[in-house]
């Protein structure tokens, strides 16, 4: 089974010419980006573990862009805790522009040939480029079929960023190569899901652009002459912007940095927008903010609309427990809001990250993450907050251990977020029915109190309380045409979306027990997708 990790992150920086160096450069070089780009992806390290990379341009090099990327950490690549040898690596990527980019898997392999930014070498500077992606094209398939119906044309990846590397490629090598935006506009005719990109060519020339339904988020800020831009506001808070100057780029927009001007302009009109509700809920860092609205205040508010909704008695052996990290938001404030202690009653690890789900050992491992706290535990009613639950790996491992060796005496699941009932092609890795844990018990119907009562069996809880659906338009402060809801109301905001849907429904149908692929997989092996 395909494993569920964090959303991928992108940055850029420029220093745009014949101007003053801005402070925030360090030592006020506007040649040290690369040192930069490495700051950014350790603030957006939350959105991808498995690789890290990144893309300079510099005029007086040879290699004119220049990509360095492997598997592992922010740490781990860039050697941040090794300081001559980051030292010399900056050194060497130099320049004043940059892209960077932190990776998890939603297809193809984790190997460092799949690591981003993916650069394609060519004799002509204007066709020379690298590119990190966010994202998931839920048109990947048909998209393969279309390039692999030319005879000579092979991929060698079975990725959509490679299809993205070449569709560029095509789109650069036309008689007339367009300006940059306009590259973007005939580009996205083709595509369908999320796709944000940060790109780089060998004049020095990039764009950062947001897919025209704003699926996943990205801000960019200026100071002087520094341009930056990053998948979350928190990196570039963090790297001495203030609020003010940090914006989210809007869906279908592009910035473009061509012979050294900087424009931002609307490539492609947004149909319907749909910001991924999950983000707040999950993925991205509460310390950030996301088309206008804070992650922070967003779980906040669904701790409070826990708390509204609490039926189990309180009295002094009640307390409210987080699943650390995500989860402490909403419990903090469902416990203010229900007069109750919300304390540490299970420990995490830090030295293990986002677990997700790590293959045949995730058990293990969540086991390995949390230790209960009987000091905390005993005899306690315990309100375990959690921000969500996916296939459930996560409730299963830590229930019994809140019970056999924190020696609690009930434990109350709360989910700070309506049932997952459906599969996500945009970016989130878990494209199937079978492997999400609501849809056996909700058969396509409503939430009752006998299926919450069956959930809670099947995990081992006293009693399980999710959210409605209502909760999270109310929470994130956006109305819910504006977000995209797919895994928890099946409402998909693009065609090709809608199509996988009906297949993995098909699929889940047909499951005859043996390890599922991911809804949009392609095997180019055996060249499935030829015609
Ligand atoms: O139902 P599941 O499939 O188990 O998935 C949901 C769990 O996974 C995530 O935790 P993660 O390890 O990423 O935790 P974090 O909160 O420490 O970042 C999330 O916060 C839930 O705890
Ligand atoms: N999470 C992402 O944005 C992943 C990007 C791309 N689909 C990959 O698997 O590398
Ligand atoms: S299906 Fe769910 S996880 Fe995927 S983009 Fe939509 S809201 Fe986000």
């Amino acid at each position: 089974m395909s494993e569920l990790y964090h959303e991928c992150g992108i940055a850029a920086v420029y220093h745009l010419p014949n101007r003053d160096p801005s402070p925030l450069a360090p030592m006020g070089d506007p040649e040290k980006t690369s040192q930069l780009i490495s700051r950014l992806l350790l603030d957006i390290q939350n959105r991808g573990q498995l690789a890290a990379g990144m893309t300079t341009f510099n005029p007086g090099r040879n290699q004119l862009i220049d990509t360095h990327k492997d598997v592992g950490t922010v740490t781990e690549v860039f050697q941040l805790n090794h300081q001559q040898t980051f030292n010399s690596l900056m050194k060497k990527y130099e320049g004043p522009a940059a892209i960077g980019h932190v990776r998890y898997a939603t297809c193809g392999k984790d190997d460092r040939s799949y690591a981003q930014p993916f650069e394609r070498h060519h004799i002509q500077k204007s066709k020379w480029f690298a590119f990190g992606f966010n994202g998931q094209l839920a048109n990947y398939q048909e998209l393969c079929k279309e390039i692999l119906t030319e005879s000579d044309f092979h991929l060698a990846r079975e990725t959509d960023t490679e299809i993205l590397m070449h569709l560029i490629s095509q789109e650069l090598s036309k008689e007339n190569p367009a300006e940059l935006f306009d590259m973007l506009t005939t580009l996205s005719k083709r595509l369908d899901g999320a796709y944000n990109i940060v790109f780089l060519d060998a004049l020095g020339n990039m764009f950062v652009s947001r897919d025209p339904v704003g699926l996943r988020p990205l801000c960019y800020a200026f100071d002087g002459s520094l341009f930056a831009a990053a998948s979350e506001s928190v990196a570039l808070a963090n790297m001495g912007f203030e609020a003010e100057q940090i914006k989210s780029l809007a869906p279908g927009c592009a910035i473009v940095i061509q012979d050294g001007e900087l424009k931002i302009r609307e490539y492609a009109k947004p149909t319907q927008k749909a910001h991924c509700f999950f983000e707040w809920i999950y993925f991205a860092n509460v310390c950030s903010t996301l088309d206008d609205q804070s992650v922070y205040i967003t779980r906040k508010r669904l701790g409070e609309e826990l708390a509204e909704q609490e039926t189990v008695p309180i009295d002094e052996d009640t307390i409210v427990v987080p699943v650390p990290d995500t989860a402490k938001a909403a419990a903090d404030s469902m416990a203010y809001t229900l007069r109750v202690p919300c304390l540490e009653g299970l420990i995490r690890n830090r030295y293990i990250g986002r677990t997700f789900i790590e293959g045949a050992n995730r058990k293990d491992k969540v086991r390995a993450k949390y230790t209960p706290l009987p000091e905390v535990l005993e005899g306690k009613r315990v309100l375990l907050v959690e921000d969500t639950i996916v296939r459930s790996t996560t409730m299963k491992a830590l229930i019994s251990q809140l019970k056999e060796r924190g020696r609690a005496k009930e434990v109350h699941v709360r989910v700070a977020c309506p049932p997952i009932i459906a599969p996500c092609f945009y970016g989130i890795d878990m494209s199937t029915i079978n492997e999400l844990f609501a849809p056996k018990f909700l058969n396509g119907g409503e939430m009752s109190p006998e299926v919450e009562e069956a959930m809670a069996e099947a995990i081992g809880a006293d009693t399980l309380k999710y959210l409605p659906k209502a909760s999270i338009a109310r929470a994130v402060g956006l109305p819910g045409s504006s977000l995209c809801q797919a895994c928890i109301d099946t409402t998909y905001p693009t065609e090709s979306g809608r199509q996988l849907y009906q297949i993995a429904v098909e699929n889940s149908l047909n499951d005859n027990g043996e390890e599922a692929h991911r809804t949009y997989d392609v095997t180019l092996s055996s060249s499935p997708v030829r015609s």
